[in-house]
């Protein structure tokens, strides 16, 4: 269909702010892109979520430990609790036994021991647990077994943490390690933030959802579900409203739904670009869209549309699919991170690495190269680009471990020398 509506200009299109670095094609660096599209993003709201159910959320406050871990100085071994020096001068008397949550109940005498298991109370008096391997113990005395001796076996009260000390700083993200401390604080009810909610809009003629059957030059929509994933792992709910035509009533309409469902951030995939059916800027425009910026100097993920639409952030990442996925990386999940009190969403996330091969001096855009990565010998991690870079290609992306980061400018890197990579997580 030929194009009709003349592009409306857009605020800000071809002229950055002068305080961002430009590259020598005059593109905005990829760290400013993010810093602006991180500028406004502030936490969305607080809610409450059962423990059980406050996995992957932000933490919206720091959480205070309700009591003391452990409460009492308790046992590391199963053995018998007693005074190390009297041991040492000969057997000792067995007056009882602690057991997790069935304490001796009374102070150790000298010359006494107890009974005692892992996580059961250490009397008051007792120095010390011999392992039940290292005694001898018959007719109420026992004895260290020959070269054996008494350890400092003791967990001391609060040795974990103390109550009404902040234990977990708010912002942090909760996994597996989080939830139990939360637990052993005594938090039944977590405070954490709303979820952003993320509307995807996939545009393009050609696209066909997976499990159709597709026409002679269609293909299957696949970025939504990579783009959805690194989405939800960051934190968000998704709402993917499904696939549009490459046109401009039909995309303002799908920028209506996305405004419908009260979408915080509206991803719109594909149509970025410069050509006559990449209509998202315009339609985004139309819906009253104030553009950030539009194309950075970053390879795959050049035409990259950054905006508020309201109160929405908006972010038009490119169709190709490896641009689509490593922008949705580098620019969507930290958005969503910050949208919920993460201090540190914008975070440098690389690693140092070395170079499996040579690669030629880097032009203009800091180049993402999908990386293979190996440790070697030494222990040394190598990461070695793919043969092909092309921004289409999902094989190549699904057997890279890593991306291997090229600055602009940056001289022809040999085999061996030093390099940055960020990993890409399963
Ligand atoms: N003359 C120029 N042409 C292009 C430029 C340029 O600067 N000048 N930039 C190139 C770069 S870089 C990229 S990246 C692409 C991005 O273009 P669009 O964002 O407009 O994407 P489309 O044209 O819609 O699609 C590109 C490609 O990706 C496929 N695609 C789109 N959506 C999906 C999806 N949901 N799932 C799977 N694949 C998808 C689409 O079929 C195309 O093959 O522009 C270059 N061109
Ligand atoms: O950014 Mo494009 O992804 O170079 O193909």
């Amino acid at each position: 269909m030929p194009l009709t509506l003349p592009s409306p200009r857009l605020r800000g299109e071809g002229e950055q702010a002068p305080r961002d670095s430009m590259t020598q094609n005059n593109l905005l660096s990829v760290d400013d892109a993010l810093a602006r599209v991180l500028r406004d993003a502030r936490l969305l709201g607080v809610e409450d979520a059962a423990l059980a159910a406050a996995r992957g959320r932000t933490l919206a406050g720091d959480l205070v430990a309700r009591r003391t871990q452990p409460p009492v100085d308790v046992s590391a071994m199963d053995g018998y609790a007693l005074r190390a020096a009297d041991l040492a001068r000969g057997p000792v008397t067995l007056v009882g036994e602690s057991a997790a949550g069935h304490g001796y109940g009374a102070a150790l005498a000298p010359g006494e021991a107890v009974r005692i298991f892992t996580g059961a109370p250490v009397p008051v008096g007792a120095d010390a647990i011999l392992l039940q391997e290292d005694a001898d113990a018959a007719e109420g005395l026992l004895r260290a077994r020959p070269g054996a001796s008494a350890g400092a076996h003791i967990r001391t009260a609060g040795l974990d943490f103390h109550e009404g000390r902040a234990a977990i700083a708010a912002g942090r993200r909760l996994g597996p390690a989080e939830l139990a401390l939360a637990a052993a604080m005594n938090h039944a009810i977590l405070s954490v933030a709303r979820r952003p909610r993320v509307a995807l809009i996939a545009s393009g003629d050609e696209l066909v959802p997976p499990g159709a059957e597709p026409g002679p030059s269609q293909i299957i929509s696949s970025n939504n579900f990579a783009v959805a994933a690194i989405a939800e792992s960051a934190g968000a709910e998704v709402i993917d409203l499904g696939i549009f035509r490459d046109d401009l009533a039909e995309l303002e309409r799908a920028i209506g739904l996305a405004r419908d469902a009260q979408a915080d951030v509206i991803v719109t995939l594909g149509g970025a670009s410069v050509g006559d059916r990449d209509l998202l800027r315009p339609a985004l425009a139309r819906q009253g869209m104030t553009l950030d910026f539009w194309k950075i100097a970053m390879r795959p993920g050049k035409p990259l549309i950054s905006g508020r639409l309201g109160p929405a952030h908006i972010l038009g990442l490119p169709g190709n699919p490896v641009a689509s996925i490593v922008c949705a990386l580098v620019f969507l999940a930290p958005l969503i991170r910050a949208l919920q009190g993460d201090p540190d969403a914008g975070k440098d996330q690389t690693e140092r690495a070395i170079a499996g091969a040579d690669l030629p001096a880097n032009k203009g855009r800091r180049d993402y190269m999908r990386a293979q990565l190996v440790t070697d010998a030494e222990g040394r991690l190598i990461a070695t680009p793919q043969p092909m870079q092309d921004s289409s290609l999902l094989t190549e992306l699904a057997q890279s471990q890593a991306l291997l980061i090229r600055e602009p400018g940056e001289p022809p890197l040999p085999a061996g020398a030093p390099c940055r990579i960020w990993r890409l997580q399963g």
